[in-house]
C-alpha cells in the first residue's frame, strides 16, 4: 500500500465511523483483519484515526481560524483538513510538506482543482504561521473543552461534580491510548502460566492488582496470540474485573446478569462459579445475545443461559427471591470509555443522562425482588456521572427500604483501591486518570 493509499484509507475510516456512528475500535479492528494493510503500516494507520477522532473539536478550532466561517466545507473536505492537521501539529513522524502533499493529491482525485488549491492553501498556512494559541480562551470551560476535545456541556458537568483540577485531568488522560487487560480463563490455563507464555512471545506484561485473573499489557498485540484465538484469555478491562470479583459468587450458585451482552462479566461470573450453578443472561437486543454465546463457547463455559428479554420485564420470567446474586451493568452514557471510543463525547447530549438513569432505575426495581434474602446485587456503569452513578443508587436506596449498601464491599476491595478519591457512601467510582482503568462505577447491595 503506497503512502497515498494508506492515506485515503485513513481518510475512508473516519468518513465511516462519523457517518454511521460507528466504533472507531470495530472499525480499526475490522481493516487491519481485513489483510489489505502493511503490517508496517497498522500503527500509523490506527494512530491517526483515533488521534483524529480524539482531538475533533481541537482541530476545528483552527481550522475555523483559518477558513472563511460562511465557507461551506464538503464532510470529506473538512475529514481531510482534520487529519492532515492532526498529523502536522501532533505526530512528528512524517514531514509536513509530505503531509500537504499528499492531502493535495486526494483533494485533486477526489474533487478538483480548486479543492486541492483550497487544500494547500489551508494547510501552508497552518504550517507557515503555526496553530492559534488557545491560551487565550478566557472562560476556563471553554479552554478545557476546546484543548482537550471535550463537549463544553460535559467539561461544565465534570466540573460541578468533581471540581475543575479532576476534570481537567480526566479530559487530558481521555487522549491518552487505551491499554490493554486481559483475564485468563482458570479453568483453562493459570496466570502465571499465561504470563509466562506471553513474556516468552516477546509481549511486556504486569499483573493486575484488579483481579488474580488479570494482566496488563504494555507491549504487544493480544488479538495476534495463540493465546487470545484458541479462549485462554479474553480482551477485558480490569475495572470491569471488579464486578464478579466482587459478586462473592460460590459453586452451584443461581445467578441473574440482567444486562449482559456482550458477556464480559457472566463469563467471568461463570469462571468464578467453576462453571457449575447457572446463570441466566438477558440482553435487549437478540443480535446482542448471539455474542454472549460466542463469548461463553470460545471459554468454554456451559452454564450460561442466554436470552433475549428486557431487563424491565424480568419479572414475567423468573419467580421472587431466586437468585442468590444479581448484576446490573447498565446501559450507560459511555463516560467512562473515551479512551477507547472517543466518538462517544460527540454523540451523547445531556437529555441521554436523563433518559438512561431512568432506565437504569427500571432496571433495578424490576429485578430487585428477585433477589434472595441476604442476597447481593451489583449495579456497574462504564461512566462517570453523578446522576448515572451515585443518583440512580440513591434513588433505588429511598424507593426500596429493604435494601442497603453492603458495608463490607468497600473492606473487600483490592488494597490498592481502598483509598480511591471515587469511594463514596453510594459505591467506587473509578477515574480513568487515577488507576490507569476505563471510568466506572461500581457498588453491591444487600436485601436485608
Ligand atoms: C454495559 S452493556 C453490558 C456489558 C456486559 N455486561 C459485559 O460485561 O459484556 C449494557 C447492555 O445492556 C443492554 N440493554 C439496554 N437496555 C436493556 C434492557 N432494557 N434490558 C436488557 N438489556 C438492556 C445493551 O444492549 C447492552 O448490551
Amino acid at each position: 500500500m503506497s503512502d497515498y493509499q494508506l492515506r485515503n484509507t485513513v481518510l475512508n475510516l473516519l468518513l465511516r465511523i462519523d457517518k454511521d456512528n460507528g466504533f472507531s475500535n470495530l472499525v480499526i479492528d475490522s481493516e487491519l483483519k481485513s489483510g489489505r494493510v502493511n503490517p508496517k503500516d497498522e500503527g500509523l494507520l490506527t494512530e491517526v484515526v483515533y488521534g483524529t477522532i480524539q482531538r475533533k473539536l481541537t482541530l476545528d478550532y483552527y481550522i475555523d481560524s483559518f477558513v472563511d466561517s460562511k465557507k461551506k466545507l464538503d464532510d470529506w473536505v473538512k475529514m481531510l483538513l482534520r487529519m492532515s492537521i492532526y498529523q502536522m501539529v501532533f505526530l512528528d513522524k512524517v514531514p509536513d510538506h509530505a503531509i500537504i502533499n499528499e492531502a493535495v493529491e486526494i483533494a485533486k482525485k477526489r474533487g478538483h482543482k480548486g479543492t486541492a488549491s483550497f487544500v494547500n492553501g489551508v494547510l501552508r498556512n497552518i504550517q507557515r504561521k503555526g496553530v492559534p494559541d488557545t491560551a487565550e480562551i478566557k472562560n476556563a470551560a471553554k479552554r478545557i473543552a476546546i484543548e482537550t476535545s471535550h463537549p463544553e456541556w460535559l467539561v461544565e458537568r465534570w466540573t460541578a461534580a468533581y471540581g475543575l483540577e479532576t476534570t481537567k485531568e480526566m479530559c487530558l488522560t481521555n487522549l491518552n491510548r487505551k491499554s490493554v487487560s486481559i483475564r485468563v480463563q482458570p479453568l483453562k490455563i493459570t496466570r502465571n502460566e499465561a504470563m509466562k507464555a506471553l513474556s516468552e512471545q516477546g509481549f511486556e506484561i504486569r499483573e493486575s492488582v484488579f483481579s488474580d485473573q488479570g494482566i496488563i499489557i504494555d507491549k504487544g498485540n493480544i488479538l495476534k496470540s495463540d493465546l487470545f484465538n484458541d479462549g485462554f484469555v479474553t480482551i477485558q478491562d480490569q475495572s470491569s474485573m471488579l464486578v464478579a470479583e466482587m459478586l462473592n459468587v460460590e459453586k452451584e450458585m443461581h445467578v441473574l446478569d440482567a444486562c449482559s451482552a456482550p458477556g464480559g462479566k457472566v463469563t467471568h461470573i461463570a469462571e468464578k462459579m467453576k462453571n457449575t450453578g447457572k446463570i441466566h443472561a438477558y440482553d435487549l437486543h437478540q443480535k446482542k445475545v448471539k455474542l454472549i454465546d460466542k463469548k461463553a463457547a470460545d471459554l468454554q463455559l456451559s452454564i450460561i443461559d442466554a436470552k433475549a428479554v428486557d431487563a424491565r420485564l424480568l419479572q414475567e420470567e423468573h419467580e421472587e427471591e431466586s437468585f442468590d446474586r444479581i448484576v446490573v451493568d447498565a446501559p450507560c452514557s459511555g463516560l467512562g470509555v473515551l479512551k477507547g471510543k472517543p466518538e462517544i463525547k460527540y454523540h451523547k447530549k445531556e437529555s441521554d443522562i436523563n433518559r438512561l438513569a431512568t432506565i437504569q432505575l427500571d432496571i433495578l426495581e424490576s429485578v430487585a425482588p428477585l433477589l434472595k434474602k441476604e442476597g447481593l446485587l451489583i449495579y456497574s456503569t462504564c461512566t462517570v456521572d453523578p446522576q448515572e452513578n451515585e443518583g440512580v443508587v440513591n434513588k433505588f436506596l429511598d424507593r426500596n427500604s429493604n435494601f442497603s449498601i453492603d458495608g463490607r464491599f468497600f473492606e473487600e476491595l483490592p488494597s490498592e483501591i481502598k483509598s480511591s478519591p471515587g469511594i463514596t457512601a453510594a459505591g467506587l467510582q473509578l477515574f480513568p486518570q487515577t488507576h490507569e482503568t476505563d471510568g466506572f462505577f461500581l457498588t453491591r447491595f444487600i436485601k436485608n
